[in-house]
């Protein structure tokens, strides 16, 4: 079965990767490719390595050009998805790599966001429990945050066996990669390298309430998320070091046991064999998260470590695994779990 798709903002970094992808899935047929300040541009030029597409030009972000396709992938900024994707047939699947339908609760939404809340769409982190089953089928996707990703597989499992407090502590790195390919001092060259530092800090950065949406109902309790994001000098991966008090009776046994329960049967998700520690540049272009995790009984803390890299398990890799789901495929098709390394 040929699966026409189109992509929305194939000049940007997501819909770069998203394309990357694409071009090794065996049933996708790569058709509408659009921008907004580089419409008219050759995508060789934007996106050199995607060879197979050098040729291509990027047309103008219109329902119209998106029209016709079996899957729309759309890589927008926040809060320019949602009016294009109500534009989009019902019959048609959508999937909105930004944030506009991610959350459930109209009130983070004002406070993270402040634009008219979109609503909410199946949510395409399918490890987490019953969300398989939302994605099948589904004609909307929502793909999650690239933080939310690394966070909460990484925490989930000691939730779900109830082995630790409700209060997570995570200071996760990001390479820059995340913040889009559009200029910004900050990401100058001359600010990141040879530095790392904090951003968003104090409860102020938008992927907050989603970790927070994630984790409570595994929980079966309202969990508090203190996260604090670093910028460090590569272009991708995220290293999400996520922290919780132990409950009594936790041992490093039982958590070591809530992992290798959760994740036993995951394709993507490999929990590293003990003592080894995950790494970014294990998962470097793949859609693996590599997890691992410690019980420090002194400070009466679990320490759950992941690894993914943002571009492809948190965004573009869990939109095409999603894909996959929705559209009732092998959820391993097109994706590869093999890093580049060193
Ligand atoms: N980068 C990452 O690691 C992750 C990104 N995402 C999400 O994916 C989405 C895209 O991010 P990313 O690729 O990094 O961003 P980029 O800035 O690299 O790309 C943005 C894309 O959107 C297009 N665009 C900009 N403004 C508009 C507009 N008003 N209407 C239509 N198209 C527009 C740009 O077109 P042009 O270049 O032609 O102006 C470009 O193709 C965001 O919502 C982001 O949050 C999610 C998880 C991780
Ligand atoms: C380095 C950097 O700025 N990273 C971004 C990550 C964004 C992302 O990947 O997810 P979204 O889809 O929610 O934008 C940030 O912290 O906002």
């Amino acid at each position: 079965m040929a699966v026409r798709v189109a992509v929305a903002g194939a000049s940007g970094y997501a819909g770069g990767e998203v394309l990357r992808l694409l071009l090794s899935h065996p049933e996708a047929e790569i058709g509408a490719l659009t921008g907004n300040s580089n419409a008219g541009q050759s995508l060789g030029s934007l996106q050199p390595h995607l060879g197979p597409l050098a040729g291509r030009t990027l047309e103008a972000t219109t329902p119209e050009v998106l029209a016709g396709h079996d899957v729309v992938f759309l890589a927008l900024p926040h809060g320019q998805s949602a009016a294009v994707a109500a534009q989009l047939g019902d019959d048609v699947l959508v999937i909105d790599m930004g944030a506009d339908h991610r959350l459930r609760d109209s009130a983070d939404w004002d406070r993270f966001y402040g634009a008219p809340h979109a609503g909410t769409w199946p949510y395409g982190l399918p490890e987490l429990p019953g969300a398989r089953a939302a994605l099948a089928g589904s004609k909307r996707v929502a793909v999650p945050g690239c933080f939310p990703t690394a966070v909460s597989l990484a925490l989930f499992p000691a939730y779900a066996e109830h082995l630790a407090e409700p209060e997570a502590v995570i200071v996760a790195a990001t390479g820059t990669s995340g913040a889009g390919k559009a200029l910004k001092t900050n990401l100058l060259g001359a600010e990141v390298m040879g530095s790392v530092t904090p951003y968003g800090v104090g409860g102020v950065h938008r992927h907050t309430p989603e970790m927070v949406q994630n984790l409570s109902p595994v929980a079966g309790r309202p969990v508090s998320v203190s996260f604090t994001p670093t910028l460090v000098p590569m272009a991708r991966g995220i290293l999400a070091t996520c922290s919780a008090k132990a409950l009594p009776g936790t041992t490093a046994e039982s958590l070591r046991a809530a992992y290798e329960k959760a994740y036993a049967d995951e394709p993507f998700v490999q929990l590293l064999p003990e003592g080894q520690w995950p790494a970014t540049k294990s998962v470097h272009g793949s859609n693996a998260v590599h997890i691992q995790v410690a019980h420090d009984p002194s400070a009466r803390r679990i320490i759950a470590v992941s690894a993914i890299d943002n571009l492809t398990k948190g965004t573009a890799g869990g939109a095409v695994q999603s894909m996959n789901i929705a559209l009732g495929l092998p959820e391993q098709l097109g994706l590869s779990t093999i890093g580049v390394a060193p």
